[in-house]
């Protein structure tokens, strides 16, 4: 738990994060830009991702609708055991160590469905989703697709672009067995209450997410902090200010692992000095992975709403070290995993306190 002055601190610090413009035409200039943000943070903007201002307020009025409902209707569409439909406050408790309570949200999952032949049916990840019921809540299954649909479509503008700040092709992540048939996650938050974490006590405990990339959409209520180096101590959090029209985007750990994660505080420390003197210099001569940043939501007392997307590939993506992330000197750290072993282990772990259920 922290204490008071730490706390204090931590509420002045505003974070300036990139912004990468997904209208640019010239990839490489966003690549260069996507390079730098995971330099400094793994969390960046990004703008002109062509999801409508229209449908941003009606997945956002339609989520508030949802949870303006009696508690008893929305238990009638309680999670199930893959963790589709609504957890209830204190359903998830994202870092064990620091809270006394589960987080102080509640939620709506919706992921990926079988596909309509079947063939999916065996994969544990994919399966049907729950809906509340279209006489209360008109229109709001329609909504909450048709979003889905499109933030998908910009978490792979965003991979194409990700693919180049690596030196792979830009299409890399395009093939079926990568982001072909992802398995992604969207969830609809509302947060209450107020945050205290020299008590334990927060809207959203301290974790970095286990995907592969995580599209948020936030309301404009500040909450969202990120910690830029996690090995730091004592931990110096930062708060993401929300941007009208801008999505934040952060990196998950399956993404770290499948760059090797080697980037840790002392390389980050060498490169900086190395780029003063060579400036973009740099970049071709280090071996560039992506890395996870740790983040948390704090509570004010007002109602805050958000909605996260989380992509990872497809459950039979095998995850290995990229090519362009190992050399002689840089051997791959992780064995190879199979996507959905990666992730069933992070469900089970995240999920570890729902023994009761
Ligand atoms: O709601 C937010 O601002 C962040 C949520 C988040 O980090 C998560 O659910 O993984
Ligand atoms: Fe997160």
């Amino acid at each position: 738990m922290e204490n008071k002055n730490q706390e204090e601190a931590s509420i002045i610090e505003v974070s300036t994060l990139t912004c990468i413009d997904l209208a640019n035409t010239d990839l490489h200039q966003s690549a260069v830009l996507l390079k730098q943000a995971c330099l400094d943070s793994g969390f960046f903007y990004v703008i002109n991702h062509g999801i409508s201002e229209e449908l941003n307020d009606q997945a956002f009025e339609q989520s508030k609708k949802f949870f303006a409902l009696p508690l008893e209707e929305k238990m009638k569409v309680f999670r199930n055991e893959k963790f589709r439909g609504y957890a209830p406050l204190c359903d998830q408790l994202l870092d064990p160590i620091n809270q006394v309570r589960g987080d102080y949200k509640e939620g709506f999952t919706i992921g990926t469905e079988c596909l309509k032949d079947g063939s999916h049916r065996d994969k544990a990840l994919y399966s049907p989703n729950i809906w509340p019921n279209p006489d209360v809540l008109p229109g709001w299954r329609e909504t909450m697709e048709k979003y889905y649909q499109e933030a998908l479509r910009v978490c792979k503008s965003i991979a194409r672009i990700m693919a180049l700040a690596l030196d792979l092709d830009v299409n890399y992540f395009d093939t079926p067995e990568m982001l072909g048939n992802p398995i992604a996650d969207m969830i609809l938050f509302h947060y209450e209450g107020v945050s205290d974490p020299s008590k334990g006590i927060y809207a959203c405990g301290a974790h970095c997410d286990f995907g592969m990339l995580s599209l948020l959409a936030t309301d404009d209520v500040m909450g969202l902090q990120i910690c830029k180096d996690k090995d730091l101590e004592p931990q110096k959090w930062e708060y993401v200010p929300s941007i009208k029209g801008a999505f934040i985007v952060n990196l998950g750990n399956l993404l770290e692992r499948w760059s090797n994660g080697f980037f840790k505080y002392n390389i980050y420390n060498f490169s900086l000095i190395f780029l003063t003197f060579f400036g973009h210099m740099t970049f071709s001569y280090f071996l560039i992975s992506y890395r996870s940043t740790l983040h948390r939501v704090l509570g004010n007392g007002q109602d805050r709403y958000s909605i996260p997307f989380f992509v990872k590939p497809s459950h039979d993506c095998i995850i290995e070290c990229l090519p362009t992330c190992q050399s002689e000197n840089n051997k791959p750290k992780y064995p190879a995993i199979k996507c959905s072993t990666y992730l069933s282990q992070h469900y089970k772990a995240a999920h570890a306190h729902h023994k009761q259920t």
